[in-house]
């Protein structure tokens, strides 16, 4: 029974989420009636992971629902279009993110009232949470089916229960495998600079008794060769509608290694993550974050003065080195032009 705390809960207008800049060495949480500080933690990645980012954007405007003092439902609706807008500038590339916003100012253009407005945006926050808690765990139940006993599986990243409401995208069939009975070996690659896959994915898999090991990015070629890595799963931030795929940096040299060596590379990710309005890569942003946050590691300058640093947050991998992408909805192969069902259009 996997028993890891929740990533972000909503109770009575208040929102709780782990700090996750602060894992492994501390679990504390970020509790907060205030939709901005909700923002802040998404831009600041206290809160990361694409349908993390999803759910946390629908709790900041059901924090801004809750709490707004207002008479006119007018006002009311002008001032939560302004803080969706704030809430979309967070982050560019989970798909989710917008996905979310959407869901929830779709449900306020339909209300006649205040009142109304509150209890439908809450009601739909809470299902935008809740549905991606089941998709999650269907994805483990369709992604353990690719896992044997005794398999060595590569991830990239944190696309863990820390990246989600719970069970992860691609931690997910890991967790449904050794639910099973499988014994399976993970190596997590610390995914530099902010380490998810060390400090995140390490984390959350021992705390469920799952054996992981860390590696450097640089070492999968030498894993390929020396480790009989059985498959590789990552997660997603954005899948196109023909399966180009925006994921954490490393994610496109772990797909290139994967397909030299004939290991499976497959990716999880919800339908909530597949963005049917791209086709190509151009046609979304990848984040570009600070540099400091490659020069710096806690405050420790790694880099020498005046030495600048090129942060893309995440990077893109083509459909050709894509095996299979694991949905709830079951596993798409390619063509995915073909093959990724027109009816999973979002909004
Ligand atoms: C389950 S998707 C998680 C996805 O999000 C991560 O990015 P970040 O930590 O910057 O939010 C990474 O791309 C993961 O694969």
């Amino acid at each position: 029974m996997l028993r890891l705390p929740r990533t972000i809960e909503w109770k009575d207008g208040i929102v709780r989420l782990i700090n996750q800049k602060e894992l492994p060495d501390r679990l504390i949480y970020i509790e907060t009636s205030d939709w901005r500080r909700v923002a802040k933690a998404i831009k600041d990645m206290e809160i990361r992971g694409a349908p993390a980012i999803g759910v946390a954007a629908g709790y900041a405007l059901a924090l801004f629902a809750y709490h707004w003092r207002g008479e006119s439902l007018e006002s009311f609706k002008r001032e939560l279009f302004q803080a969706a807008e704030e809430v979309k500038k967070t982050r560019p590339t989970a798909v989710n993110l917008f996905w979310a916003v959407e869901r929830i100012l779709s449900k306020a253009s339909q209300v006649s009232s205040i009142d109304e407005a509150r209890r439908s945006i809450i009601e739909e926050a809470i299902n935008i949470h809740k549905e991606d808690e089941r998709a999650n765990r269907r994805i483990g139940e369709i992604g353990a089916e690719l896992i044997e006993d005794g398999d060595t599986i590569i991830t990239v990243c944190n696309a863990g229960s820390l990246a989600t409401s719970y069970w992860g995208t691609a931690t997910a069939p890991m967790y449904v495998a050794r639910e099973q009975g499988k014994n399976i070996r993970v190596i997590a690659l610390e995914t530099r600079p902010y380490l998810q896959g060390a400090r995140l994915t390490a984390w959350e898999l021992s705390q469920a008794g799952i054996d992981v090991v860390i590696a450097t990015d640089n070492s999968i070629g030498i894993l390929a060769m020396r480790e009989k890595i059985s498959l590789a799963i990552v997660g997603a931030d954005r899948v196109t509608r023909i399966g180009w795929v925006a994921n954490k940096l490393g994610t496109y040299p772990l797909a290139l290694v994967s397909r030299v060596h004939n290991i499976p590379f497959y990716v999880a990710a919800p339908t909530s993550t597949l963005d049917l309005k791209s086709k190509d890569p151009t046609d979304f942003e990848i984040e570009k974050r600070d540099p400091s946050e490659v020069l710096y590691w806690k405050g420790t300058r790694i880099a020498p003065e005046g030495v600048n640093a090129i942060y893309y947050a995440f990077d893109l991998t083509p459909p050709q080195l894509i095996t299979g992408i694991i949905t709830e909805a079951g596993i798409i192969y390619p063509p995915y032009e073909k093959n990724i069902p027109r009816t999973l259009q979002r909004v």
